[in-house]
């Protein structure tokens, strides 16, 4: 199969290429970047006035394969990422059973091989069934493929267990995934505490709950020298803390998910689950300071967080429904309307976010359109005006506080290794 993306804008971080050419595919391949390139192809893409891009990569997704595939499957999950612009994603281990083992991380690239149009890259937990008592074999989930470590979903509160993991992932040459968050400190909180929660009466969450661990986090790190990165960044002082850790060098690297950079806890309209999320809606000023962060590059990604739920777990009340959203299919469109057109983020540095940085975070050869890259490509026409639509998602998540919200810049296509795995 081979494609010919005719006169698109393309943008690409890892050349500093910006301005437009075309593209040519064949066998999976980027064959050639040039002006005018006029080689017969199969399939011919006018990109005319659409950004082209270096498929978008998700270090943070829930995918629940295995055991709650009533949420979203292997299969659906990767729907939802084509449709978003995604054409890798990093599932995170907290399913049932966890994936704490080669085994579970050999089953999950099988799968996702059969089921999956995107390339899935797996994590793995840090503790057996995430119970926080015993690491799991890392060195073998390492040689079996996992990209990464993580906890997610918690944080491993046992500091001295903690510590040797960063010394095995280190050993193996992978990094931990950090969610930050202070299991004692929550003391049941549903969103963030504040005049808001005070309002709605709702049990608050403190941003000290992220923020204690958060520096213990990067402490631990300085210590054992394992390259650190940490997941869904919420509040002004997390940022703090990384900006500190990158000035004295410390291989640290942070994430923001658009939910946090768009919506404010003041946002939030009432008892509505589709608000609920882990970490909460933040203030305004620690969205500002997000944002701040994304465009100082002290933030390093912007990943999704992609937590699906049944429509019945989220029709229960904020205090009784799970934590999480939605995001695969949002991201693009709440990028450009909240970060690229308001000045916080060059087209250049939102595509570094969403591609580039995730891919040299986990080394691996993405992220770049360079001639004889493997062609993992979103093309996305940053103008068109839309309402999001729950309804039309690919995920069998519905659990969004997106409904109906106006956006600009809508993704086309998506190719993977040459494939076209999406198209509108
Ligand atoms: N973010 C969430 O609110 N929920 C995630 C877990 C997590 O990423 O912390 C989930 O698995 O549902
Ligand atoms: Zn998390």
């Amino acid at each position: 199969m081979s494609i010919l993306i005719k006169n698109g804008y393309v943008l690409d971080p890892s050349t500093g290429l910006e301005g437009k050419r075309d593209i040519f595919i064949k066998e999976g391949v980027i064959k050639e970047v040039a002006a005018d390139i006029n080689e017969e192809a199969e399939r011919v893409i006018d990109a005319e006035g659409m950004y082209v891009m270096p498929g978008f990569i998700d270090l943070h997704v829930h995918l629940r394969e295995p055991g709650y595939e009533y949420k979203e499957t292997i299969a659906t999950g990767a729907m939802a990422a084509a449709r978003g612009g995604f054409t890798t994603i990093c599932p995170m281990p907290n399913t049932n059973p966890t994936i704490d083992n080669d085994q579970m991380i050999e089953y999950l690239l099988l799968k996702a091989k059969k089921e999956a149009g995107v390339n899935i890259l797996p994590i793995g937990a840090i503790t057996k069934g995430q119970q926080g008592h015993e690491l799991a074999d890392i060195e073998s989930m390492a040689k079996a493929g996992a990209v990464a470590l993580s906890e997610d979903g918690k944080s491993v509160m046992n500091t001295a267990l903690y510590l040797e993991s960063m010394k095995q992932a280190k050993a193996a040459g992978i990094p931990i995934f950090a969610h930050c968050e202070d299991k004692d400190l929550v003391q049941g909180g549903v969103m963030n505490e504040g005049a808001k929660s005070r309002e709605l009466k709702l049990p608050g969450i403190s941003n000290a709950v992220e923020d204690v661990i958060a520096a213990r986090d990067i402490i631990m790190a300085k210590e054992t020298g394992v390259q650190l990165h940490l997941c869904h960044c919420s509040t002004k002082d997390s940022i703090t803390f990384i900006k500190l850790a990158k000035e004295g060098g410390l291989p640290v690297t942070g994430e923001v998910c658009p939910h946090h950079f768009t919506l404010s806890d003041e946002d939030i309209p009432g008892d509505d689950s589709n608000y609920k999320m882990n970490p909460p809606l933040r203030s305004k000023e620690d969205v500002q300071a997000l944002k701040e962060a994304l465009r100082d590059n002290i933030i390093d990604v912007i990943a999704t967080d992609h937590a699906p739920h049944s429509e019945a777990e989220k029709e229960k009340s904020m205090a009784e429904s799970p934590f999480g959203i939605v995001g695969l299919e949002t991201a693009f469109s709440l990028t450009m309307r909240e970060l690229v057109n308001t000045g916080y983020l060059t087209p250049m540095e939102m595509v570094e976010k969403l591609s580039t940085n995730p891919a040299k975070i986990l080394g691996i050869d993405k992220g770049s359109l360079a001639a004889g890259k493997i062609a993992d490509i979103t093309i996305a026409d940053p103008k068109e005006e839309y309402a999001i639509n729950v309804n039309e998602f690919a995920s069998k998540g519905k659990n969004s506080p997106f409904h109906d919200r106006k956006v600009v810049g809508k993704v086309k296509t998506t190719i993977v290794a040459g494939k076209i795995v999406y198209k509108e």
